[in-house]
């Protein structure tokens, strides 16, 4: 299959998201908010992580996206969550939901069922997460990771993106993107990204920044994976282990040249 044109250039949305610095509200788990505002920061955007029942519905109207993650949530945090994606739709921003670990309690199935009905632009999760909230059973995730591998989660991700009317991610060995009719896949990527913990949530940041720049949400979740993926080849070419990934991730972040990334692309 050939990629349409106007997806097949990731440089544009990195060159805009470097010449726009968007403003990128982030409600993140504690595991994940340093390397999701490190990753933000390193590609030119401005990371904040503004999730305060008292301003955080607020902050969405002025951010240029929103990102909601799932991972460390207590019931204050949904509510203010909740309140969050309802002002970024309201004001026409774009958000994404990462439904982390979403199979392992009754509390993240209805949390995720909440922000779910709230409308999200995209969802970004790995295979078992994706699978659980098409409603495909036998696919229970490790708590936070996957239990199979991506392939087995692309007719979840159009499922899911025709069920919610979202745009939706599954990551893995395969990054794949469904928005219901168009369908794309990433190739770029290493295994010890999976030895780096919140490497999918920060993702998630990324996603929302493209976003920001990038009115197709397809083309900007599209790009958010080949920015990553492209980065994340260099920092594994040069990792000792994945302290040093990590290091060199966001240095790659940093470094990426716009028509190197279309060069070194693999998408499909
Ligand atoms: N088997 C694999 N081979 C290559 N890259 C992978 C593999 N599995 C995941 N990745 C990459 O790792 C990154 C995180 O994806 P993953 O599916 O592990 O997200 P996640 O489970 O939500 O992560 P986390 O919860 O730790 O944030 C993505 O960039 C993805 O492409
Ligand atoms: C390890 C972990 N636990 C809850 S969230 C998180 C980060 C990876 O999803
Ligand atoms: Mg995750």
């Amino acid at each position: 299959m050939t990629l349409a044109a106007t997806l097949d250039r990731p440089s544009k949305t990195l060159r805009s998201l470097r010449a726009q610095g968007p403003l990128v509200q982030n409600i993140t788990n504690f595991v994940a908010m340093d390397l999701a505002a490190n990753t933000l920061l390193a590609v030119g955007a401005s990371p904040a992580m503004v999730h305060a029942p008292q301003e955080a519905a607020e902050f969405a109207t002025v951010a240029g996206a929103l990102t909601v993650n799932l991972g460390t949530m207590d019931s204050h945090w949904v509510a203010s969550a909740e309140a969050a994606a309802k002002a970024a739709v309201a004001a026409g921003r774009p958000w994404v939901l990462d439904p982390v670990a979403v199979g392992a309690t009754g509390f993240r199935r209805d949390n995720a069922a909440r922000l779910l009905a709230c409308k999200p632009t995209v969802v970004r999760g790995n295979a078992s997460e994706i699978m659980t909230l098409a409603g495909l059973s036998g696919a229970e995730g490790k708590g936070v990771d996957s239990s199979v591998g991506s392939d087995a989660a692309v007719e979840a991700a159009q499922r899911l993106a025709e069920q919610s009317g979202a745009v939706v991610v599954v990551t893995g060995a395969l990054d794949h993107v469904s928005d219901g009719t168009r369908y794309a896949f990433c190739a770029n990527s290493h295994e010890m990204m999976t030895r780096i913990t919140a490497s999918g949530c920060a993702l998630t940041a990324l996603t929302g920044a493209c976003l920001a720049v990038e009115p197709d949400p397809l083309a900007a979740a599209l790009h958010a994976l080949a920015i990553y993926g492209v980065a994340a080849e260099k920092a594994a070419a040069r990792a000792r282990g994945p302290g040093s990934l990590r290091m060199n991730l966001l240095d790659e972040l940093y470094r990426l040249d716009a028509d190197d990334l279309d060069l070194a692309v693999r998408l499909g």
